[in-house]
């Protein structure tokens, strides 16, 4: 598990270093431009190329900028400085470093001596992976304008600066900590931003670079230590979290004296008439996470499609007809159903009716186990506010963008700018573990725990992928892992296992279900 930090809270962590225990900044600063001139130094060996631009701001960022500029023409590189303008006031290390590179001799220009200012938006980059977009190379460019001490939108000079950067089909883009242009924050373009081939950032990784569009824009990112001093486990766990392969070791280990009793008990209430796709992808999913038993709960009319294609499934069906004309046999039904069950998973293609109403009602009601509780089962809280006056701490609601705009009222734009913030705010506002589904899924967990996932693909941008998702969430639930910690490490591997289904089928060929199947790749070989 890695800590993830906003721009304002890496300051601080700059600012422990350098006021709290006096590590000098330009000392930070030389290893970290350092790290700059080693990660250029390779690509330029690769492509045989040597010819270096170093394009900078007048900030901290553009002092890394310079610093690695002159460590690469002492290497013999030919190498260039460029400002937006000739007038900009710079920071104090900046013109300590100039002073250097004047002596040095080092060609310092600005943006209007740049005979070839063509100007370029973020160009897209439609199916290829980070750093994969440039074929021939005739150099490097280092892209130090803004680091995280952006504060507007980019405009003027800096903006040409950033679209002449965009428009260099021939050299590759090093951005300095992050690609100019980019929040911190939250990763959004602020006005216009560099698209980098690599990222070399210093110290922790932050927000901006894991958040999209940030983390698209970021190509290969590189974490650098350049010696900041530590926090302590109590200061790291302040921050938002972001899991890796080490975290699968959290993954409970199967006993040699278990049996199916010992792994938990996942009632899948999901499928509407003639709709069995969504509770089988959700009980094959947690019977594949490692769940004992998966119950189907799901109309009768599904039982024929349930029974064949997953017979390991136990299956209980009811009328659709009879639940709406006797909702309190139902609902004694339903209770029964429920006190079963370790773990529960509601929605799923349950649709909209009464009964499905009903359902959702009784069971946020009476059922004190963890309820992971999605697709429908939200759009019916959406729509009946009332139902939202069960939620509580036994609930994980797993709304993607849309749902989650209907139930907050919020437009998705405006969440896409803050995902951490509306996540996080929605848990605490219902003391629900919320897990906000998107390309870089926000996870907001007890105790103000909360994760950005780092995993999966485009290949799973399908129908049925979340369904697998509440699957592979109960199945950590019933294997014995907390409500928030199933959930973040649920949607963790759930990504990688849509990573090692893209291996098997490429990035448009994935089902869902091949995602489900793909489970147990990860975690048997994936650590
Ligand atoms: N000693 C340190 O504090 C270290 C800092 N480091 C570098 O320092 C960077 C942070 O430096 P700073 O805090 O100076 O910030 P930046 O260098 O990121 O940028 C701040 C400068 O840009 C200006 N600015 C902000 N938004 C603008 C806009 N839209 N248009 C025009 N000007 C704008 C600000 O007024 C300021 O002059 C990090 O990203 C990192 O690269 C690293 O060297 C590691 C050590
Ligand atoms: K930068």
């Amino acid at each position: 598990m890695k800590a993830v930090l906003s721009g304002k809270e890496m300051k601080e962590f700059d600012a422990r270093s350098i006021k709290g225990y006096g590590i000098p900044s330009l000392v930070l600063m030389e290893r970290a431009a350092m790290a700059v001139a080693e990660k250029a130094e390779e690509i330029l060996e690769k492509e045989r190329a040597g010819t270096v631009w170093s394009v900078c701001g007048f900030g901290n960022n553009g002092a890394d900028g310079v610093a690695a500029a002159r460590m690469l023409f002492l290497k013999g590189y030919d190498v260039k400085i460029v400002f937006p303008q000739r007038d900009g006031k710079g920071s104090e290390e900046l013109e300590a470093q100039l002073n250097v590179v004047k002596r040095l001799g080092i060609p310092v220009m600005t943006a209007e001596d740049l005979s070839d200012l063509v100007e370029k938006k973020i160009p897209a980059q439609p199916f290829r992976k980070a750093g994969e977009r440039k074929r021939s190379c005739r150099g490097v460019i280092l892209d130090a304008i803004f680091g995280i001490g952006l504060s507007r939108n980019v405009e003027g000079a800096y903006r040409k600066l950033i679209r002449w950067i965009n428009g260099q089909e021939d050299m590759k883009v090093i951005a300095v900590d992050i690609p100019s242009g980019i929040s911190s924050d939250n990763g959004s373009v602020m006005g216009d931003a560099v698209r980098a081939d690599v990222t070399v950032t210093f110290g922790e990784k932050k927000l901006g670079q894991v958040l999209f569009p940030g983390r698209d824009l970021c190509g290969h990112l590189f974490v650098k230590d350049v010696g900041f001093v530590p926090e302590s486990s109590a200061e790291r766990e302040k921050h938002v979290q972001m899991l890796d392969r080490e975290d699968l070791l959290r993954i409970p280990a199967r006993m040699a004296d278990s049996n199916k009793g010992t792994y938990g008990k996942v009632l899948v209430m999901a499928g509407a008439k003639n709709m069995a796709g969504a509770s089988l992808l959700s009980a094959r999913a947690a019977y594949r996470m490692g769940a004992g038993l998966v119950k189907v709960f799901t109309p009768e009319e599904n039982r024929l499609i349930v029974q064949e294609k997953l017979p390991e499934a136990i299956l209980s069906t009811y009328d659709t007809k009879e639940a709406e004309k006797d909702p309190e046999n139902f609902a004694r039904k339903i209770a029964r159903e429920t006190e079963w069950a370790d773990v529960i998973v509601l929605g799923p293609g349950i649709g909209m009716e009464d009964y499905a109403r009903c359902m959702v009602e009784n069971v946020l009601k009476d059922a004190y186990v963890p309820i992971i509780l999605d697709a429908d089962a939200l759009n019916l809280a959406a729509e009946y506010r009332e139902l939202t006056g069960y939620f509580t701490e036994n609930i994980i609601v797993t709304p993607h963008m849309k749902e989650m705009s209907r139930l907050t009222g919020i437009q998705i734009e405006e969440m896409k700018e803050n995902p951490v913030r509306t996540a996080r705010e929605f848990a605490d506002q219902y003391g629900v573990v919320c897990v906000l589904k998107d390309a870089a899924t926000v996870i907001a967990g007890r105790d103000g725990k909360t994760f950005v996932n780092g995993s999966g693909t485009p290949a799973m941008a399908k129908g049925g992928s979340g369904d697998v998702l509440t699957g592979v969430i109960a199945g950590l639930v019933a294997l014995g892992l907390e409500e928030s910690d199933a959930a973040a490490l649920g949607v963790y591997v759930h990504g990688l296992a849509g990573e090692a289904a893209e291996q098997h089928f490429g990035v448009h060929g994935v089902l869902a279900g091949e995602i489900a199947d793909c489970l147990p790749e990860v975690y048997r070989d994936g650590i």
